[in-house]
């Protein structure tokens, strides 16, 4: 229909001014671009009527607050005013209308469902990304119209137009899009998708599919993994890209420093567990992450922590950490990778704590990334669990004299002596690999690992098993 009725306002106007039917017929293109090239013409149709050409208005009665011209041009479309015209009584824009001022907006593409308007480009920097949409927001908020806007990989920007409340374009859309093309950013890269200039020859302007909101699913999966972890273990994990070691829900504070014991646990998964890293990735949405590399980190982080604490992939599935993203050096820096003996304990403790699948992981498991875990272990920082636990003896624990070095987080049935393992004699030890000594007590979560695996606070203090020395260290489960 409306396609007709254009051809007809074309082909009356082309015999008006001479321009004959044979002299432009267009190739067989598909009906949107017809339109297009016809619209896209009548574009001019305000320079027109100032050529003594009359065109009647394409624009619906009480578009905008104050309407100069047709709105036809950039210029006209800049200086109307939507004047908090827009809402629900708002007149839909009619499509030939929108099509006939597109070329007025050559960095704007029409979305595949016409009822968005879209632009995209790459800022210099994420101060320039977020000053722009600062310049954006002082055009909009008088106009009583706001885009849609998004900031991706912390400095692509997108900017959707459309009117909300009637679900499509309307002048109001257009007239906020001229003005937010007259900002003078400071340095703008390219637009992200290729400039879609009017082709006067052949199509006026293809329709190009909407970009989704949602930047991708790792942000989805990001936001959703952050905000069950939030909601399952702590009220907040970070507070301004720190973690932060208030205490979450029902997590106790057995040391009495202040500091649930768990949250390290968190923490130390999230940031991909590994000591010689020790670092937190920073919130979702800070500005100088994007969310989508947080996404990344949250989604790969957390699902690595609900998968290793809930069995659902192998064990040792470590978080995917997004390797170039800004990370926040944390205090608690560990030193050291761990080393292949280390590994090898680990993996020795690994396959005995595997036979009881309900003793809690090992906190040994959790500070040395890419450890093997327990399978179908409760999740270690559920405040229902015991506590990830370690254990370090010293050498004489076959004596049993030793207090173990850590008090127990939550007392575990006393083993009978028949099933506890006994400590081959030192004799027999000097010859075996080393082996995991005792029944694992839960132990607090403090506990950190340096390289030679010792926990820190027992190394610093003196005791616990000498550095280097294996036989001491067992990774409890
Ligand atoms: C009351 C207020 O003016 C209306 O809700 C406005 C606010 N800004 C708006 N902006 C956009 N893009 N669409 C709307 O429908 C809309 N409605």
């Amino acid at each position: 229909m409306l396609c007709r009725s254009f051809l007809r306002l074309w082909s009356q106007t082309a015999a008006f001014t001479g321009f004959s039917q044979s002299s432009w017929r267009p190739r067989q293109l598909p009906p949107i671009q017809q339109i297009a090239r016809v619209g896209a013409l009548g574009a001019r149709s305000s320079s027109w009527s100032r050529r003594g050409m009359s065109t009647a208005s394409d624009l619906p009665e009480n578009s905008v607050a104050v309407l100069v011209g047709n709105a036809g041009t950039a210029s006209e479309l800049r200086a109307c005013s939507t004047g908090g015209c827009c809402g629900k009584d708002t007149p839909l824009l009619p499509l030939g209308a929108v099509l006939a001022r597109l070329p007025e907006l050559p960095l704007w593409r029409l979305s595949e469902d016409q009822k968005v308007i879209s632009r995209s480009f790459v800022a210099k920097n994420c101060q320039v990304a977020i000053q722009f949409i600062n310049d954006v927001s002082v055009i909009a908020e008088p106009e009583g119209h706001h885009p849609d806007l998004h900031l991706t990989s912390w400095r692509n920007v997108q900017i959707d137009l459309t009117t909300h409340a009637i679900g499509g374009l309307s002048l109001p859309d257009l007239v906020l899009a001229a003005k937010i093309d007259a900002i003078k950013s400071k340095v703008l890269k390219l637009p992200l998708l290729p400039q879609a200039g009017f082709d006067e020859k052949s199509v006026a302007l293809k329709a190009l599919p909407r970009t989704s909101s949602v930047a991708n699913l790792d942000e989805a999966r990001g936001e959703h993994f952050a905000k069950r972890f939030a909601e399952r273990f702590s009220e907040r994990l970070f507070e301004d890209g720190r973690p932060t070691t208030r205490r979450g829900q029902g997590s106790d504070d057995e040391d009495g420093d202040g500091k649930p014991l768990q949250r390290d646990a968190e923490v130390m998964i999230l940031s991909g567990g590994s000591p010689s890293r020790g670092r937190a990735s920073s919130r979702p949405g800070t500005p100088g992450l994007s969310n989508t590399a947080v996404g990344k980190m949250c989604a790969g982080a957390i699902a690595a922590a609900f998968d290793h604490a809930f069995g659902e992939t192998s064990p040792g599935h470590s978080a995917e950490v997004d390797e170039d993203a800004d990370e926040i050096e944390d205090d608690d820096e560990m030193e050291g990778q761990p080393s292949a003996a280390e590994l090898a304990l680990l993996a020795e403790a690994e396959s005995q704590e595997g036979q009881d699948p309900n003793l809690s992981m090992s906190l040994m498991s959790i500070c040395v990334a890419r450890s093997p875990s327990p399978k179908k272990v409760r999740a270690p920082m559920s405040p229902h669990a015991e506590s990830p636990s370690i254990i370090a003896l010293t050498d004489d624990e076959g004596e049993g004299k030793e207090e173990p070095l850590w008090t127990s987080h939550k007392p575990l049935p006393k083993p009978s002596r028949s099933s506890r393992p006994r400590t081959p004699p030192r004799s027999a030890r000097k010859a075996q690999k080393p082996v995991l000594l005792g029944i694992p007590e839960p132990l607090s979560a403090r506990a950190r690992c340096d390289s030679n695996g010792a926990p820190l606070s027992a190394r610093l203090s003196g005791r616990g098993p000498r550095p280097g020395n294996r036989r001491g260290m067992a990774g409890g489960a």
